[in-house]
C-alpha cells in the first residue's frame, strides 16, 4: 500500500537543510540571522518529526486494519528523558542532521542542550515505563502508553549550602515540539456526587452515579519510534481543564477571580507530579489524578480506538491493560462501571471480562509504599466505585470462606477492605483479586511477593503469580549515551546487538584480547573526560579522569543506604587523616552521588546535607592531595545519567537485602562496563549469576539472614560498640568534623543509626568495608579490571527491556508483534 509521497522527506543533507530552513522560516517565523538557539532547536525538532510522521500514520492505519491484540500500558509516570537524540537514532538521520547543521554553522550539541527533559516521573518505575514503550515499539507490538501530562514534572533540585531546595520544573516554558494536542478527542471525567438505586426496564435493581462535578481531559500524543523498524507507537498523556474554562456571567458580575475558578480548579489535577516515590501521602488530589487519567484512557480506548461495532465480550482478545503498580488500579472498578452502568451489562458478564483484561506489576517491597485509600475519601470522590469495590470484595471473600471454612482470620487478612487503622481499600489486594496476572520485577522480589507480601493470595491463586525481571533499553543507555563503546562493539560483532542484546555474548572471547581491552579502557577514560568537562561546566565541580569513578545514583531513600556509602568515604578519610594510611597508598577515587529526596522526607534531606558537608570537608582538605574527591551534582535526572553511567568504574548497589524490588541503574552500569559492588538484593542477584562471582563484589547479609536478625531483635549500638572503625566514622559525624564542630545539625542521622537503623547499615558495615578493600586490590590490576568490565558487558545482554517485553508477551499478555510494512 503506497503512501502519499509528500510525507516522506528525502534523507539527504540538502533535503534536510531545506526542510530545516523551511521550519525556521514558516514554523518559527525567523531567518537564520535572527534565530535564537531555541528557535533552531524547535525547528530541528519539527524537521526530525517529519522523518517519523509517515511511519506513525502507517502504524495507526495498519493497527486500525488488523485489529491485532494490543497492550495498553497504564502508568502515572513516564520518565522519558530528552527526545531529540532518540528520534534521530530511530529515524537513522543523525548523520545527515549533524552534517546539515554544520553546513549552516550550527553545532548540534548546542541545540541538544536547549531541550528540556520531560521529567514526568520520580525514578525507577517511571523510567521503566519509558524503556518498556521503547521496546514495545522496537519489537513491533501494537501498544499505547497512557499517562498524565503534568504541567510541572519532578522538581528541579538545587543545593543551598549543601541542602536540597526544590524549584518548579517549568519544562513546557520554551515550547514542547514532541507533543501533538488533540482537543477534539477530549474526554469528560466525573467526580463526587452520590449514587442512587433504581429498577431497570428488565426489573433488575441497579445503581447509578449522580456525579457532583466534572473536568475535561485533553489528550496529547507523543511519538514512540521503534528502532529503524518502520513502527511508531503512541504515548497518550492527558491534561485536565475545566468544562467551562471561563464563566462570562460571573465575570460580568465583576467577580473576575471566580470566573476562572473552575478552570484553575480543574487544571490542578494535572498540574504537578507527586514527588514521592515510596510513601504515599494519601492526598485527595493524588486520587483525582489517578482516576482522571484512568477514566480518560478507558473511555478513549473503548470509544476511539476500538471500532464502533466492537463486541466487548471479546475485549480480552483485543487488549490487555498493564497496571504499572497500584497507581492506576482504580481502572478495575471503572471498567465495571462502564460495562454495568453505562452499557447495561449484568454484573457477572462484566466481571468475567474485567478479570481477563487487567494485569498488575508490583514495584516495591516496602509495606508503606502499598497504597490504601480511605473509604471516606473514596466514598466522597468516587461513590459508585466504592460500591463496586465493596461488591467485588464481598464476592471474593465468599469464595475465600468456601475455600477456607472457619478461618475468619484469613478472610480478614485477605479482605480488600482494611479495618485498621481506618477502613480503607488496599489497592494491591484489589489488583491481585481482579488481575489475571501479578508479577514482581526480579526473581527475588517475585519470590518475596509470593512468600511474604501477598502470600495468602499466592496460596489462593497459585497460577496468578509470575516474575518478569526488569530491563533497560539498549538504544538510549548504550547506543545513544555511549557511542564510543557502541562503535567498538559494532566493529567487533556487527550492529545486530542494538535490537538483540543477547549477542553481546559474542564479545566474551575478546575479554582475553589485550588490544580490545586497551581500546575498551581508552573508551572508558574518554567517557570519564566527557563527564569531567560536563561537571565542570554544569556544576563547577572539578574531578580527575584518572581517578576510579565510584558512582551511587538513585533516589535518596534509607533502604538504598547512601549512608553506608558515606561511612565508607568517612572511613577512608579517617584512615588518611589519622595517619593510618599514607596518602600515596590511597587509590585516587571520586565518589559521585546523584539523588533527589522527596520534599517531605526529612531524614533523606538530612542525609543529602551530610553528603555535601562531608564532600566539602574532603574536597578542601589539602592532606588528601585531591586523591579522594566527592562529586554531588544537583538535579540528577535521565540526561545526567546518560553521561555519568558510561564513565563509571564502580556501580554502588548496596540496598538492604529484601528491600530493592529490582533496580535498573544496576543494569545500565553493567552494560556500560562498570563493576558492581552490591548485596544479594533485587536484580543484583541475577546480575551476579550472569557476570560471575569473580566479576562482582558481593557483600552483606542475605534476605533470610536479615529476617532472622530482625526477628531476633536488632540492636545497632552493639555493632557500634564492637567495631572501632565504625565507631570512628560515626563519631566524626557526631563530633561535628563535617559541620565545623556543630554537633547538633547531623545528630538525628547518627542517633537514628545508633538506635533504630531500620535498614541495618551498621550490621553490614564491616562486610562492605572489606568488599571495598577487595575493590581497591582489584582496581590496582587495571588490565584485570578491564577484563572483568568487558565480561560484565558481554554477559549483561539479558537485561535488555526487549527481553522483559518478550517475557510479558509470553507469560502475561499473550499478544504478538505485528510488523507493519516498512516505509
Ligand atoms: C505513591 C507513592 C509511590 C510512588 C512510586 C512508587 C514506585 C513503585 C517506586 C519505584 O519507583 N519503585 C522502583 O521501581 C523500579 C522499577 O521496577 C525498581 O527497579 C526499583 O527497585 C523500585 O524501587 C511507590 C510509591
Amino acid at each position: 500500500e503506497s503512501l502519499d509521497p509528500i510525507t516522506v522527506p528525502d534523507r539527504t543533507v540538502e533535503g534536510f537543510v531545506q526542510e530545516f530552513l523551511r521550519e525556521l522560516h514558516f514554523g518559527q517565523g525567523v531567518d537564520m540571522s535572527r534565530a535564537s538557539t531555541n528557535d533552531k532547536y524547535l525547528a530541528l525538532a519539527r524537521t526530525v518529526r517529519h522523518h517519523l510522521m509517515s511511519r506513525w500514520m502507517q502504524t495507526l492505519r495498519h493497527q486500525g486494519q488488523v485489529q491485532a491484540k494490543s497492550v495498553a500500558y497504564l502508568s502515572a509516570e513516564f520518565l522519558l528523558g530528552r527526545q531529540l537524540d532518540n528520534a534521530l537514532l530511530a529515524a537513522d538521520i543523525d548523520g545527515i542532521v549533524t552534517e546539515g547543521l554544520t553546513s549552516l554553522g550550527i553545532d548540534l550539541d548546542d541545540l541538544r542542550q536547549a531541550e528540556q527533559e520531560p521529567g514526568l516521573g520520580n525514578g525507577g518505575l517511571g523510567r521503566l515505563a519509558a524503556c518498556f514503550i521503547d521496546s514495545l515499539a522496537t519489537l513491533s507490538v501494537p501498544s499505547i502508553g497512557y499517562g498524565i501530562r503534568y504541567e510541572y514534572g519532578i522538581f528541579r533540585q538545587t543545593f543551598v549550602d549543601g541542602w536540597q531546595v526544590e524549584q518548579p520544573d517549568t519544562w513546557l516554558e520554551l515550547g514542547s515540539p514532541w507533543e501533538f494536542p488533540h482537543p477534539e478527542a477530549a474526554v469528560k471525567v466525573n467526580f463526587g456526587g452520590s449514587t442512587e438505586t433504581y429498577i431497570d426496564d428488565d426489573g433488575n435493581a441497579r445503581s447509578r452515579w449522580l456525579p457532583g462535578w466534572s473536568v475535561i481531559g485533553v489528550p496529547y500524543n507523543y511519538m514512540v519510534p521503534g528502532y529503524r523498524n518502520g513502527r511508531v507507537n503512541t504515548l497518550r498523556l492527558w491534561s485536565a481543564r475545566a468544562e467551562k474554562s471561563f464563566d462570562l456571567q460571573i465575570f460580568n458580575s465583576g467577580d473576575y477571580a471566580d470566573a476562572v475558578r473552575a478552570q484553575t480548579f480543574a487544571e490542578n489535577i494535572s498540574k504537578v507530579l507527586y514527588p514521592e516515590d515510596s510513601t504515599p501521602q494519601g492526598k485527595e488530589l493524588r486520587l483525582q489524578q489517578q482516576y482522571f487519567f484512568v477514566a480518560c484512557s478507558l473511555a478513549d480506548f473503548l470509544d476511539n480506538v476500538l471500532p464502533g461495532d466492537f463486541d466487548l465480550t471479546k475485549l480480552p482478545d483485543r487488549i490487555v491493560f498493564q497496571l504499572n503498580d497500584t497507581h492506576p488500579v482504580i481502572a478495575i472498578p471503572e471498567l465495571m462501571r462502564l460495562l454495568v452502568d453505562d452499557r447495561g451489562w449484568s454484573w457477572e458478564d462484566a466481571w468475567a471480562v474485567t478479570q481477563q483484561v487487567f494485569a498488575y506489576t508490583c514495584h516495591t517491597l516496602l509495606p508503606e509504599a502499598l497504597e490504601v485509600w480511605s473509604v471516606d475519601l473514596l466514598g466522597r470522590l468516587l461513590p459508585r466505585h466504592l460500591e463496586i469495590i465493596y461488591r467485588i470484595n464481598d464476592e471474593f471473600l465468599a469464595q475465600v470462606r468456601k475455600a477456607y471454612p472457619d478461618d475468619e482470620l484469613r478472610v480478614r487478612r485477605m479482605s480488600i477492605i482494611a479495618e485498621f487503622p481506618e477502613r480503607a481499600v488496599r489497592m494491591a489486594f484489589l489488583a491481585t483479586v481482579a488481575g489475571a496476572k501479578v508479577n514482581g520485577v526480579a526473581e527475588l522480589h517475585s519470590q518475596l511477593l509470593r512468600d511474604k507480601v501477598l502470600n495468602d493470595f499466592s496460596a489462593y491463586f497459585p497460577d496468578k503469580f509470575t516474575n518478569v525481571t526488569n530491563g533497560v533499553t539498549p538504544r538510549r543507555f548504550v547506543r545513544m549515551s555511549n557511542p564510543a563503546l557502541s562503535g567498538l562493539i559494532t566493529e567487533a560483532i556487527g550492529e545486530g546487538w542494538v535490537t538483540d542484546l543477547g549477542r553481546l555474548r559474542e564479545l566474551e572471547p575478546l575479554a582475553d584480547d589485550a588490544e580490545f581491552r586497551r581500546r575498551f579502557a581508552e573508551i572508558k577514560r574518554g567517557n570519564k573526560t566527557r563527564l569531567v568537562d560536563l561537571l565542570a561546566a554544569r556544576d563547577g565541580i572539578e574531578i580527575s579522569p584518572d581517578a576510579m569513578l565510584d558512582v551511587m545514583v538513585k533516589r535518596l531513600h534509607e533502604y538504598k543506604r547512601q549512608m553506608l556509602k558515606l561511612l565508607h568515604v568517612i572511613t577512608l578519610y579517617d584512615r588518611v587523616t589519622s595517619g593510618e594510611l599514607p596518602i600515596d597508598q590511597v587509590t585516587p577515587r571520586t565518589f559521585a552521588f546523584g539523588a533527589k529526596a522527596a520534599p517531605g522526607y526529612k531524614m533523606a534531606k538530612q542525609i543529602i546535607g551530610l553528603i555535601n558537608a562531608v564532600g566539602r570537608t574532603i574536597n578542601t582538605d589539602p592532606a588528601l592531595e585531591r586523591r579522594l574527591r566527592v562529586a554531588f551534582p544537583a538535579n540528577y535526572n535521565v540526561t545526567l545519567a546518560e553521561t555519568l553511567v558510561p564513565a563509571a568504574d564502580l556501580s554502588e548497589q548496596i540496598s538492604l537485602a529484601g528491600k530493592e524490588a529490582s533496580g535498573t541503574g544496576n543494569m545500565k552500569f553493567a552494560l556500560n562496563g562498570a563493576l558492581t559492588i552490591g548485596t544479594d538484593d533485587g536484580a543484583n542477584v541475577e546480575i551476579r549469576q550472569l557476570v560471575g562471582d569473580d566479576h562482582f563484589f558481593l557483600f552483606g547479609l542475605t534476605e533470610p539472614e536479615v529476617a532472622d536478625i530482625v526477628d531476633a531483635g536488632y540492636r545497632p549500638s552493639t555493632y557500634y560498640a564492637a567495631n572501632p572503625t565504625l565507631r570512628r566514622a560515626l563519631d566524626h559525624i557526631a563530633h561535628g568534623t563535617f559541620s565545623g564542630g556543630d554537633q547538633r545539625v547531623f545528630e538525628p542521622v547518627v542517633s537514628n543509626l545508633l538506635h533504630e537503623d531500620r535498614f541495618l547499615v551498621l550490621a553490614d558495615f564491616q562486610s562492605y568495608i572489606d568488599a571495598q578493600d577487595r575493590v581497591e586490590k582489584a582496581y590496582a590490576d587495571q588490565d584485570g579490571w578491564t577484563r572483568s568490565a568487558v565480561l560484565n558487558v558481554a554477559r549483561s545482554g539479558f537485561f535488555s527491556s526487549d527481553r522483559s517485553i518478550k517475557d510479558y508477551l509470553d507469560r502475561i499478555w499473550h499478544a504478538e508483534p505485528v510488523a507493519p510494512p516498512f516505509v
